[in-house]
């Protein structure tokens, strides 16, 4: 079953860049589109290798109570220019009412020109549990234990 999720769109937006979108029905994503302020839309905004940029989508959400919205990269972009995300995985919260925005950064080598209506991230609609945060004086033993951080072996 679909998640709704409430789309407004900035007063300023270009009512002709697409709404999210699932492309295909099996994709987890959604796409999101740059949607550049009026004076950027001629040249885009031009990231340069090491740069970042917080990139408009144009958009405010109401993710409902119990989702998250997750802003994440998308692979082609990866591959193709080495643009990914600043911060990982963004983190849209339930009860954010602000400008959504998307933080690009060029990992890459040559610079990168983030075009009005290109598609430069994608949402993914996940459930969150609500966590309790509990001290106790000892954690239960796992086989485990404390093993971590490569700790079954080097491959
Ligand atoms: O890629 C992102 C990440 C966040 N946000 C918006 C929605 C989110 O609900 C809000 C706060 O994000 P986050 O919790 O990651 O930011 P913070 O650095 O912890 O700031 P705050 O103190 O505002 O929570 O900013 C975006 O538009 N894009």
């Amino acid at each position: 079953m679909a998640v709704l999720i409430e789309i407004l769109r900035e007063d300023w937006a270009d009512p002709s860049v697409p709404l999210p979108e699932h492309a295909t029905a099996g994709a987890a994503g959604a796409d999101l589109r740059a949607n550049l302020l009026p004076g950027d839309r001629a040249l885009g905004l031009l990231l340069k290798p090491g740069g970042r940029v917080l990139v408009p989508t144009g958009l405010r959400v109401a993710v409902p109570a119990g989702y998250e919205m997750q802003i994440r990269a998308r692979s082609g972009l990866a591959v193709q220019h080495g643009v990914a995300l600043a911060n990982g995985v963004g983190t849209i919260d339930s009860d954010y009412r602000g400008p959504l925005g998307v933080i690009l950064v060029n990992l890459g080598s040559t610079a990168f020109r983030v075009r009005h209506g290109a598609r430069i991230a994608q949402a993914v609609i996940a459930a969150v549990a609500a966590a309790r945060f509990a001290p106790v004086e000892a954690l239960d033993a796992t086989a485990r234990g404390a093993g971590g951080f490569g700790s079954t072996g080097r491959d």
